[in-house]
This record gives C-alpha cells, structure tokens and sequence, in this order.
C-alpha cells in the first residue's frame, strides 16, 4: 500500500475567537498541529506526510518540527477553501509521479487527537478497495431541522445519518479527478460522491474532535491527558 497524507492546515480559524491560526495554537506544550502530525508519522503504512500550508504562512518556521522526522514535509500551497487547499497538494502529488490508484489520505489539522487504531482499522476495511472511504459517527442524538426564527421545523429521522470524520482515504485518480471536478466541497468524500461513487464508511471515535469554536481547545487538551493515562 503506497499511502501519502495531505494535512490540509491554511486555514484561519475564525470560529476560534484565537488571535492565531488554531493549527498552531498552544496545545499540552506544542503547537496543536505537532500533535495532529505526530500521528500520521508514526504508522510505517504512511509514507510521506504533506502539510498543506497557507502559502504566506508565517508561523511554520518559528517552530521546531523535526523529532517528528523526515516523512514530514511542508508545502506553502493553500488555497481560498479546505478543498482548495487539498486540490493544489494533489497537484504537487501529480507532479512528483503519484499513480492512479496510489491511495491519498486527508487529515485536518485540526483534529489532533486521532487515535491509530482507528487509522489502521481504515487502512484495514479499505485494504483493496477501488475508492476509498472515511471516519464517520453514526448520528446519537435526535436531530432537528431549525427555522429562520431558530425554532422548530421538523425533527429528521436519524437513521441513516452518519457525522463525517477525517481521515477520509482515496485513490489518487478518483479524488483528484472528483475533486477538480467538484470543488465546492467541504470534505473529500462530498466531491467522490458527486463524481457518481459511494464512499465507505467506517466508525470513527467520538474523541477525535475537530477544534473548530472557543472551548475546543481545552476539550482537546483533556482528549490528550486521558490518553496518555490509557
Ligand atoms: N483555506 C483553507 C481552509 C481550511 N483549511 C484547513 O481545513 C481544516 C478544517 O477546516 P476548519 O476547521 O473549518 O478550519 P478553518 O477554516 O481554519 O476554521 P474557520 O472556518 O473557523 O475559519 C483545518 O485544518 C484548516 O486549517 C485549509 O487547509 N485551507
Ligand atoms: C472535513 C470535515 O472535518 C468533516 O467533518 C469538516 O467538514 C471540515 O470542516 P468545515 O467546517 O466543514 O470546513
């Protein structure tokens, strides 16, 4: 299995309220992005891991990154949006020789607490799969669709329902193709599935939180004490 991560992490952070890019905030002693990578550089299936930067980053170089050793590469190549972002590193993918059924694995940046059994429990279920597929919570709560006054429209029926995690796990051609042809997206399984093919879903962890509004960030350091206790 030939695997290269794509960190997609030029993002801003604005739901944060942070005064800097969450991806490079404070978390247990390290920037929350060291964490997220350390991750991904650790099982031997990952090949290279791409960190897809803002192209006027300035933050990457005030830190130092290298104990999480030389598969970790940075490149000043994000875009406008998420998608945007993930599409330019498949393009230095393209450039650099990746085959058509080379599987790409994309992580946010923003989820630091992925644990790697659940990275090798997708690596596993997508073994000799021709797509590709992703983490996702099945739905646990009833759901509610709201009305413009913030009131109740309707209560959706949850089965069915699945929350879409990262990493999301595809062939090279497929995503690239789907993602050139899709752009609008907000996760990499979104623009597979308007390019006609279904995604596989694997149960995800309820503790791989994607650091998003104020008060995450204390939640993932907590994340972060209870595993190391385990
Ligand atoms: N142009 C962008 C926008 C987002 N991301 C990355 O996509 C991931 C998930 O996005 P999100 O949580 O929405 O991050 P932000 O866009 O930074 O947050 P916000 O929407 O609150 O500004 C993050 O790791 C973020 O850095 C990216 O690489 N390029
Ligand atoms: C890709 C993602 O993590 C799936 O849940 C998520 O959609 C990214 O965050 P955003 O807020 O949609 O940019």
């Amino acid at each position: 299995m030939r695997v290269t991560a794509i960190v997609p992490a030029a993002g801003v952070g604005r739901r944060s309220g942070l005064a800097l890019p969450k991806q490079y905030a404070e978390l247990a002693g390290r920037p929350l992005l060291w964490h997220t990578l350390a991750r991904l550089a650790e099982p031997a299936w990952i090949g290279r891991v791409l960190v897809a930067l803002a192209v006027d980053d300035a933050h990457w170089r005030r830190h130092d990154w290298s104990d999480l050793g030389p598969k970790v590469e940075p490149l000043f190549c994000g875009g406008p949006t998420r998608s945007a972002t993930v599409g330019n590193a498949l393009r230095v993918l393209a450039a650099r020789g990746a085959r058509p059924d080379d599987w790409v694995l994309v992580h946010d940046a923003a989820r630091p607490c992925l644990r790697g059994e659940y990275l090798t429990q997708l690596a596993e279920v997508l073994g000799h799969d021709e797509v590709g597929g992703l983490l996702a919570l099945p739905v646990a709560d009833t759901v509610k669709r709201a009305d413009i006054r913030g009131r109740v429209a309707a209560t959706v029926p949850r089965e069915g329902l699945w929350l879409a995690q990262t990493p999301q796990m595809f062939r090279f051609a497929v995503l690239r193709t789907a993602l050139e042809r899709h752009p609008e997206v907000t996760d990499e399984a979104s623009a597979v599935e308007a390019a006609g093919l279904a995604p596989k879903l694997v149960e995800g962890d309820p503790l791989n939180l994607k650091v998003t509004r104020p008060g995450d960030l204390a939640l993932a350091a907590a994340i972060l004490r209870l595993q190391e206790e385990a």
